[in-house]
């Protein structure tokens, strides 16, 4: 089967579970802030800035690929500029087609010119309410929910984890993990992995993209996760005839979601090419296999970007898209009957169509 164009899949309805708000900046917009603050950039004109993003994410390392954030993280310290990021975040993503998101970002990195952790979430609160009706009134509707992250390396998990909580009926959806994986063990954040399930809230965590089984197992097996992030070295519990170790049997059975990214992995090292991606191996063995952006400033792509590679790699046509996407759906933080509404009334009727 032909691969499905790019400019058809931005026109059909999708679902993103992983998306970083300090990943997915307008080179135009880091510009103009970091002009303002008067911070240095390595490049003077919105093209050149994201290609620079894009080449030096490239790096085969995800602690070289992280470092890329600096430049983002530092124009994003004024409830301006988070609102800003947030609003443009909300309207580039409902101009791609998605028509819902949860997007992420760690609070504790937006501290350095005095906010306080409510006044930064209620900031990106705020602007993406601000972006989401704008994306409406343009006939673009999206609705947006917000992951806190907490920084694995350091130690305000618990804080953040609390601070989800206290937004969690104000715009909060859920919390996570991120940062550099080896040497950073999920466990580590244990306790308030432990808070958020006496909380009755859900998380998801980075597991098994620069880290393999392990970290897996401990995301799942001691810190309750509801869902992985990357999640993309289960296979390395899967034998070259397809037949399941103990753990990928048990996140399969689970159905426990797998936030895998695509153009990052190759990034970062975590696969060789989007063809030789293991998101292949993981649909054919029935995985709840979700497709994700990450970053979009640093890997350059977008949902419907995302889409149209697999399509082309591995010859999914509009069943496998419409397939990952209410899987997405099926796995979001948001209550059961909301995302039962946005599969029925948006994804199912406009999939419908399209596979005639
Ligand atoms: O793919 C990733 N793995 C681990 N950490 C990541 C990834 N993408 C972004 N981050 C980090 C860098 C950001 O500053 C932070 C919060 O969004 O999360
Ligand atoms: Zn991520």
């Amino acid at each position: 089967m032909a691969a499905i164009a790019h400019s058809d899949i931005v026109k059909a309805p999708k679902a993103l579970l992983h998306d970083h708000l300090d990943g997915g900046l307008r080179p135009a917009t880091i510009l103009e802030l970091a002009e303002e603050i008067g911070h240095p950039l390595p490049a003077g004109d919105p093209e050149a800035l994201g290609a620079w993003f894009a080449a030096a994410a490239d790096s085969g390392s995800l602690e070289r690929y992280l470092e890329t954030f600096a430049h983002t993280v530092a124009v994003m310290q004024t409830e301006e500029s988070l609102h800003r990021v947030a609003k443009e975040c909300a309207l580039d993503l409902a101009a791609d087609g998605v028509v819902y998101a949860e997007v992420r970002y760690a609070p504790e990195q937006h501290l350095e010119r005095d906010l306080t952790l409510d006044q930064v979430v209620e900031a990106v609160n705020a602007g993406f309410v601000a972006g989401g009706q704008e994306a409406a009134a343009l006939g673009r509707p999206i609705r947006v929910g917000v992951l806190l992250t907490a920084m694995r390396h350091a130690a305000r998990s618990q804080e953040i984890a609390e601070l989800s909580v206290r937004y969690r009926d104000a715009g909060v959806v859920g919390f996570d993990i991120a940062g550099a994986e080896a040497g950073f063990p999920p466990t580590r954040h244990l306790d308030a992995f432990e808070y958020l399930q006496r909380e009755n809230f859900h998380f998801t965590i980075h597991a098994g993209e620069a880290f393999g089984l392990p970290s897996i197992w401990q995301a799942i097996q001691w810190c309750g996760a509801d869902r992985l992030g990357h999640g993309v070295r289960l296979v390395d519990d899967i034998s070259g005839d397809g037949v399941l170790g103990r753990l990928a049997a048990y996140v399969r059975d689970k159905r426990i979601p797998l936030e895998l990214c695509p153009s990052s992995n190759v990034q970062t090292g975590a696969a060789a090419s989007i063809a030789e991606h293991p998101i292949g191996l993981l649909h054919d063995l029935r995985f709840r296999v979700t497709v994700n952006t990450d970053n979009r400033l640093m890997s350059g792509t977008s949902m419907s970007r995302e889409m149209a590679l697999l399509s082309e790699a591995f010859g999914w046509g509009w069943a496998e898209l419409q397939w990952l996407t209410i899987n997405a759906m099926k796995s979001a933080f948001i209550p059961y009957d909301e995302r039962l509404a946005i599969i029925n009334e948006v994804i199912k009727p406009a999939y419908a169509k399209l596979l005639g």
